[in-house]
């Protein structure tokens, strides 16, 4: 055998492995390495002999010994699950047997990395490349060999801490180990490990071994557990934790968890500050944080929501399998307006006194837009059925986010945004998922800093952008290039603190809820023909919102019913703005059976059911005055088009290329997979239809929405004439507009089945 051959050898056949510290972290790597079916020999070392009985008749080791100079020879993998204090001895043992590790690949588990490397680094003179530092962020109050768990490891994070000069192979070797027990294996340096875990865990276990210590020393004679509730169980659970392990780890890593429990202390005391004051809007604007905070991260690990999607990287989990065929029958209603429920909150924000909306879309967008006036230090109630209550703080009454705010998927977030923080004296940051970043921006961007505001962006105008606050703004005239009631909202946002009058001239009619609810808070916007404007400085009054549901949601099901023979579908309390009813005037146009059923108006803004039932549709050109009354729509209309007798002819709509995907291309892409015909052109699209022929319109197959919402769901409505099932990856996106779509969607009769962590509902109470 060659050298080479040997290291081969070495690297394929299973390693044997050598635990030093057999308790509760060693006896579930050695269970769960079992349970998958590891075929190396395991051995244990430890200074109790019962530990190492317990750990040979549960079947964990094949062999123990309380010498390490028995068993340290014969190992490829060590790992060290002893506590961190104790780690240098052990080095220095296991260097007097084999120096320099040399060889071997050696781990550990301990909670703190730097004194673990310091303390290699006294013995060996550097950190051998065979020593592969890593902690397993997986544990329990429980400890000893006895409560060993093959699971304990799955699903949760391993963190590795490797030096620039670490051996490949040993960093292979203990990844496998930890991959095998279905561990995430992620790579972090020392400092970071160490300034993390202080926050996230050193600080936490400190807390609950003080709050039970202070207990038990006021009643001695342990009274008060007898009658603690849940609340006591859940917050003190980590209490009952091993204290020789945390002594070690306070030890250890005294300056991060000094440097966490200064930021905790400051925050205690700006809370009991607000109790002794009786100051319940700082109350619940703090409770309303981590409540909402703590929910986030609830479904970080439940890995239920469109931002845990975006987190992992995989949002490609969420895959819609729909049946072909199917009916669309019913009443239903779509939630809220994502639009109107944007707008609300901002406007409640700044607006004095208190707002209560209803029918708030409680969708990932809407819902990162009330988070980020959350950390601006706004008290905000719920959502909660969709009702939220915002107690509003004035125009100038924002305090300093103490991060950038994070706007998630979406555009109309990230740019209303842009104008109304131009406006504040503090700077901010706005950042958001990867399809926002390469949204364009300039848009906005450039007309802000014609008002005087002092704005960066990334290259090409692309966020995150930073808004250097303190800036005087100037009004302005400012003829828009394209028509967006993204850019013509942002600079009324911005003119609210501008000096003098901030006109915009749109080139078409965009959606003027800005407007309507500016006018509904008691804040005069004046508009003649195309032109719209403000004077600033005015202040706002807050006034209820009753959001009405969003046409935008409603239009994928208009389309399912009027393309699907045998339909009768009613959509309840529609916004029927007509600068929002593109939808319906193309559908109308087109052929369609649709009613509008009992018009009103809500809160200043039109609503009505909408009926829509089957009949022929016919291909049109689409008139270019409905382009931006639909801008959101085309998706599930271009669905109509291919359910049409004739051609469909769309241009005019160079806008659909910067949405949350290239819209025009995502959507040909799909038809090309399903065999609709079409061409496609710079500002538009040709749709050629099938209506009209017997059986379905076209065939099937698989489609990647390309993390698109409405591609996601108008693809899912074009099943219902699909000839065979259509699949559609990338779909958990759907939960930032449509949080209860694949429901929704059921309950007409479609035939939809979700794979992957289901979007819905997370955030319901
Ligand atoms: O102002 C709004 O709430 C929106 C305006 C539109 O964007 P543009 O202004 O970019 O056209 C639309 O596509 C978006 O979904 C919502
Ligand atoms: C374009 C959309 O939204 P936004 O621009 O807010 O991301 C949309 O919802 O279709």
């Amino acid at each position: 055998m060659t050298d080479a051959e040997a290291t081969t050898a070495r690297a394929e056949a299973p390693p044997g492995l050598l635990i030093v510290g057999l308790g509760l972290i060693g006896g579930s790597l050695a269970a769960g390495l079992r349970a998958s079916g590891f075929g190396g020999r395991i051995t244990a070392c430890d200074p109790d002999a019962g530990e190492l009985r317990r750990g040979l008749d549960m079947g964990l080791i094949d062999a123990g010994s309380t010498r390490l100079a028995e068993l340290a020879p014969a190992a490829d993998v060590i790992v060290l699950a002893v506590p961190v204090l104790a780690m240098e001895g052990l080095l220095a043992e296991l260097d007097a047997l084999n120096p320099g590790l040399k060889g071997q690949a050696v781990t550990d588990v301990g909670s703190t990395k730097a004194t673990v490397r310091d303390a290699a680094r006294r013995v060996f003179g550097r950190v051998p490349p065979t020593l592969v530092l890593g902690h397993p962020i997986a544990g329990s109050e429980k400890s000893g060999v006895a409560a060993a768990d093959p699971e304990l490891y799955a699903g949760h994070n391993v963190l590795l801490t490797p030096e620039a000069d670490t051996d490949a192979e040993a960093l292979a070797r203990v990844r496998a180990l930890w991959q095998a027990c279905g561990a995430r294996v992620l790579e972090m340096d020392v400092e970071r490990h160490d300034a993390v875990l202080a926050q996230t865990s050193h600080l936490p276990h400190l807390l609950a071994f003080s709050l039970v210590d202070t207990l038990a020393r006021q009643d001695a004679r342990l009274d008060i557990f007898r009658y603690a509730a849940g609340g006591f169980r859940d917050f003190t659970r980590i209490a009952g934790s091993d204290p020789v392990m945390w002594r070690d780890i306070f030890t250890a890593n005294r300056d991060a968890v000094l440097a966490s429990l200064d930021d905790f202390e400051a925050g205690l005391a700006r809370l009991r500050a607000a109790v002794e004051a009786g100051d319940g809007d700082a109350m619940l604007a703090a409770f309303g944080r981590a409540s909402h905070a703590r929910r986030y991260f609830e479904s970080l690990l439940n890995k239920t929501s469109y931002q845990t999607e975006y987190a992992m990287q995989s949002q490609s989990q969420v895959t819609y399998r729909v049946r072909p065929g199917g009916s669309a029958r019913g009443r239903v209603r779509v939630p809220g307006d994502k639009s109107i429920s944007h707008r609300s909150i901002m406007l409640g924000a700044l607006a004095e006194g208190v707002t209560t909306v209803t029918g708030f879309l409680e969708g990932e967008d809407s819902l990162a837009t009330l988070q980020a006036f959350r950390e601006m230090g706004v008290a905000i109630e719920g959502p909660s059925q969709g009702r939220v209550v915002i107690h509003g703080v004035g125009l100038h009454g924002l305090k300093a986010p103490s991060g950038p705010i994070y706007v998630g998927n979406s555009g109309t977030a990230m740019r209303l945004f842009a104008g109304l923080l131009a406006g504040q004296s503090f700077t901010s940051e706005l950042a958001g998922d990867d399809s926002l970043t390469k949204r364009p921006m300039n848009r906005v961007a450039e007309p802000l800093r014609a008002m005087g505001a002092l704005i960066d962006t990334a290259e090409g105008g692309r966020p995150p952008l930073t808004i250097h606050g303190g800036t005087p703004l100037a009004g302005l005239y400012y003829d828009m290039p394209v028509a967006s009631a993204q850019v013509k909202s942002c600079l009324l946002l911005a003119g609210l603190y501008a000096e003098g009058e901030t006109r915009v001239r749109e080139p078409a009619p965009t959606r003027d809820h800005t407007e309507r609810m500016l006018g509904g808070f008691g804040y005069p916007v004046a508009r003649d023909g195309d032109t719209c404007w403000l004077e600033g400085g005015r202040r706002l009054t807050a006034s209820p919102i009753d959001v009405p549901a969003d046409i935008s949601s409603a239009a994928f099901f208009m389309v399912a019913a009027a393309i699907t023979p045998g339909s009768d579908l009613t959509l309840e309390h529609v916004g029927i703005n007509p600068t929002r009813t593109g939808v319906i005037n193309v559908l109308k146009l087109m052929g369609a059976d649709l009613e509008l059923i009992d018009e009103r108006e809500v809160g200043g803004e039109p609503v009505a059911e909408v009926r829509v039932r089957y009949a022929p549709l016919t291909g049109i050109d689409i008139p270019a005055e409905q382009v931006a009354l639909a801008i959101d729509e085309f998706p599930a209309l271009f669905i109509a088009a291919a359910n049409a007798a004739g051609t469909t002819r769309l241009r005019g709509a160079a806008e659909l290329r910067v949405k949350e995907s290239d819209r025009l291309a995502a959507m040909a892409d799909g038809f090309a997979t399903i065999g609709v015909e079409h061409s496609l052109h710079d500002d538009g699209i040709d749709i050629v239809g099938r209506g009209g022929a017997e059986g379905p319109s076209y065939g099937g197959g698989r489609i990647d929405s390309l993390g698109d919402h409405r591609i996601a769901m108008a693809f899912a409505v074009a099943a219902l004439r699909a000839g065979e099932e259509v699949v559609i990856d990338n779909c958990a996106n759907v939960a930032t507009s449509f949080p209860n779509f694949t429901e929704l969607a059921r309950r007409i009769g479609m035939g939809l089945e979700v794979q992957g962590p289901e979007t819905e509902s997370h955030h319901e109470p």
